[in-house]
């Protein structure tokens, strides 16, 4: 993994792809971005007010600009949000652009960490779990075929997490 590569997280909401990118960005002296956040720093508004006004096709159209801008810039750690895989643009973009760390999470855990938090438009239904399992089953797969490594974090804390993300990326370095 060459200094020039981006390290680009992918995985379901609550995986921890925002919060262990900047802590992992922070110990490898990198460039932290999340294309959530670019995406409201370039509208100007939160997330649930771009789903609200636009739609969920409203927010992936920005979601692909946002990856398409990101992904031609280096060195960085990109935290994406959860369903930027689903294009399939994104996915060779991010490809392309250098390594994808998938965090694997089974729904029950996301929902515990998600529950309370009103930030995920697509949470906001009667029985988030639910729809996290059926997000889960169709994006598992989609995670898979763009990730160069997958790390399984059902279990320990953030910190450990991160540990884990920097010592997978090291093996890459080693000849
Ligand atoms: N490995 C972990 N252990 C415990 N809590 C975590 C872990 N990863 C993330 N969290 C918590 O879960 C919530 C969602 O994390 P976040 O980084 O926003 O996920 P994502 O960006 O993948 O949706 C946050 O409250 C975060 O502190
Ligand atoms: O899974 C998804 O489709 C989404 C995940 C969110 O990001 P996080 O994965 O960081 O929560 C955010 O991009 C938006 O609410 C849609
Ligand atoms: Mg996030």
């Amino acid at each position: 993994m060459g200094n020039f590569q981006n390290i680009c997280l992918v995985g379901m909401m609550g995986a921890g792809k925002t919060t262990v990118g900047r802590q992992l960005a922070k110990r490898l002296g990198r460039r932290f971005v999340d294309a959530d956040h670019e995406i409201e720093a370039r509208t100007g508004v939160r997330i649930p007010t771009i789903f609200e006004i636009e739609g969920e096709a409203g927010f992936r159209r920005r979601e692909a600009e946002a990856i398409d801008a990101l992904t031609r810039e280096h060195g960085l750690v990109l935290a994406t949000g959860g369903g930027a895989v689903l294009d399939p643009s994104n996915r060779r973009r991010l490809k392309a652009s250098g390594l994808v760390v998938y965090l694997r999470v089974l729904p029950l855990l996301l929902y515990e960490r998600t529950r309370h938090d009103r930030n995920r438009p697509l949470l906001q239904v009667a029985d988030p779990l639910a729809r996290l399992e059926e997000l889960f089953a169709q994006r598992d797969p989609l995670y898979r075929e763009v990730a160069d490594v997958v790390i399984d974090t059902s279990s320990g804390g953030i910190g450990s997490l991160v540990r884990r993300v920097e010592l997978e990326l090291r093996k890459r370095c080693e000849p």
